[in-house]
Parts: structure tokens; sequence; C-alpha cells
């Protein structure tokens, strides 16, 4: 599908959940519900907010409860946030989540150190969650991690991504994002890869989440638009990477998917310098340099 200048792409603001949930130093709730309420006044639609995973799995997030109350909740802006479980669903609807997202993998060896458990348990583990979230009238986005490699399993087949999408799409997920989880995907292979599993979900119903690894991100984003994609997650400063997937690095920085978006015509919604100061902002409060070029580029003295 051609780019058009009038096309808005929809980001996934993901740093307050895939960007934080490596970071070593616990970063106070305080911290985080300010990260987010400052990113709800960017103009992004959709903020990821934390994880209801097992605190012991990743102890960065053991305040998800704490943060989710203690967020602003902008009208019109969704707040999505991560659930393994009915246990992780029951710990989220305590405190009004309206939006989760389930996640598994195309790589069986990867889900197992992630969710110890193999892709059909996890999905099982799916099923009385979907359940109570079509009764409650809660929305659910699905994540299908290693999309175009696993560090344990190495190459990971593009029928088993289709395969994984396809059910977590009949299951019920209204949004199926394919995951980079370790950013080894370069443009021709994510292009190839989105073009598959578009056969059996439709285009209007994906997403694309890379890590920028190896440095290929934007150029895979770029492909996975021109080959129809309209919805990108990224992370505010480039944070990220899952705890269990050895060698990821973080996120696409949102900073840089935005100004990229923006200066090809497309629309977004998103105030470019007010994500920019988020960024820099975020970048101090983890004692780091910021993983945004244009962070980087724009706050240069
Ligand atoms: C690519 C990505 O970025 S994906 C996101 C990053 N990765 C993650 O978040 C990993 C998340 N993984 C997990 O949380 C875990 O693997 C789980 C919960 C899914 C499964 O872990 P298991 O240890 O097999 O869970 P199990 O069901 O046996 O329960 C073990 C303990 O965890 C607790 N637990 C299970 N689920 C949850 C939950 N959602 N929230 C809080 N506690 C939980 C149980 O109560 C139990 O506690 P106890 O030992 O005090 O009795
Ligand atoms: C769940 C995710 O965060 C997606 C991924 O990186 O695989």
């Amino acid at each position: 599908m051609s780019l058009s200048p009038s096309d808005h792409v929809r980001i996934v603001e993901v740093g307050a959940r895939d960007g934080l949930q490596n970071e070593k130093t616990l970063l106070p709730a305080e911290v985080k519900i300010a990260l987010i309420d400052r990113l709800s006044a960017t103009g992004l639609a959709t903020i990821e907010a934390t994880s209801f995973v097992s605190p012991r799995w990743v102890p960065q997030l053991a305040d998800a409860a704490e943060v989710f109350a203690g967020i602003r909740k902008v009208p019109g802006v969704r707040y999505p946030v991560l659930v393994p479980n009915l246990q992780g669903y029951e710990r989220a609807r305590a405190v009004g989540v309206r939006e989760i997202a389930v996640f598994t993998a195309a790589s069986e060896a990867f889900n197992r150190k992630n969710v110890n458990a193999s892709i059909d348990e996890s999905i099982e583990r799916f099923v009385p969650v979907m359940e109570r979230a079509k009764a409650d009238g809660v929305a659910v986005r699905g994540y299908v991690s290693t999309v175009l490699g696993c560090p344990y399993q190495g190459e990971v087949p593009v029928a088993d991504v289709v395969r994984v999408a396809e059910r977590l799409h009949a299951l019920g997920c209204y949004e199926i994002s394919l995951g980079d989880t370790i950013g080894v995907g370069t443009p021709a292979r994510a292009r190839a890869m989105l073009r598959a599993v578009a056969q059996a979900v439709p285009m209007t119903a994906l997403a694309v989440h890379f890590h920028d690894t190896y440095g290929q991100a934007l150029a895979n984003i770029l492909a996975c638009l021109e080959e129809g994609v309209r919805v990108v997650d990224s992370a505010v400063s480039g944070t990220g990477g899952c705890p269990y997937a050895k060698g990821a690095t973080g996120n696409v920085a949102s900073e840089d998917v935005v100004y990229m978006l923006h200066g090809m015509g497309l629309h977004t919604g998103v105030d470019l310098d007010l994500l920019v100061a988020t960024g820099a902002w975020l970048a101090a409060q983890l004692h780091k340099e910021t993983a945004s070029r244009v962070t980087r580029a724009r706050t240069a003295a």
C-alpha cells in the first residue's frame, strides 16, 4: 500500500512499560506517574502504562497498581497494561484498567524463559482472561515476540509468526503487535514477515514493534509502512528491552519515529517538542544519555 501524505500513523508509546522493565535502578512510582502524565500531554493516543506481571519476575514494575491509580487519565488517551494471566487481569481491573495487552511469542524457547510456559500454555491462560475482558468491555491487544529472531532458538520461521498472530486475532485481540524483541531484523525480512502475517490477519489489525539493537529499526518501520501498517510501537528516549531476552537493547526511540514520520508529511498528532523534552527529562531521571538521536540533536548545547 503506498504512503499518502494525509495518512495517520498511531504511535503506541511503550516507554513506561517496555522502556522501564529492564532498568536495574528502581524508579519511584512518582517518577513513573510523572513520565506518563508528561507523555499524555504530548498528544500520544496510546500510552502503555505498566505491567501486571509477577513482581518477582519484573521487580521494576511491582508498583503497577500504584502507578496506574496515580496517573491522570486524559480523555481520549488509552492506557493499556500488560497482563500474563488471570491473576494479572484481576490486579489490573482492581485499579480500573480498561485496556490490556496479552503477550506470547513465535519462539518456544523464548516463551519458556519469559513466562515459564509453552506458547500453547500461554495462550490457554489467555482464554479466561479474554472471556472476562469481553464481559467487562475491556479491549485486548496481543503481542507476538521474537518475530525476526530468538536469542535462544536463533531463526524463527515466518510460518510460526503467522500461526501465533492468527490465534491471538481469533481469540479476540483487536490488534496484534509484531515484536522484533532482540532487534535483529532488516527491512526485507521485516517486510516479508509482515506481508505473510497480513495474509492471515487484516493489516488494519497489525502493529510493528522494533528494538534497535542493530540500528535497523527506523529502516524496518519504513519498510513496514510501505507495506501498509499504520500502527508503530516505540519508547521515549529509546529505553527498553526484555529482561528475559539475552542481548536485547532499547526500543526504537519515539522521538526518532515521530521526526521521520513528520518529515515524510505523515500525521501522528504528537507534539515533537514536548516529546523531546520528555525524553530528555527521562534520561536525566535514569542518569543516562538518551538513545534518541533527535533528542541528542535538539538538546545539544
Ligand atoms: C518481550 C517482552 O518484553 S514481554 C514482557 C517482559 N517479560 C515479563 O514481563 C515476564 C513476565 N513473566 C511472569 O510474570 C511470570 O513468568 C508468570 C507470572 C507469567 C509465570 O511465572 P510462574 O512462576 O510460572 O507463575 P506461577 O503461576 O507458578 O506463580 C508463581 C508465583 O507468582 C505469582 N503470580 C503469578 N502471576 C502473577 C501476576 N500476574 N501478578 C502477581 N503475581 C503473580 C503467584 O501468586 C505465585 O506467588 P507465590 O509463589 O507467592 O504463591
Ligand atoms: C511484549 C513486547 O515488549 C514485544 C517485544 O519486544 O517482543
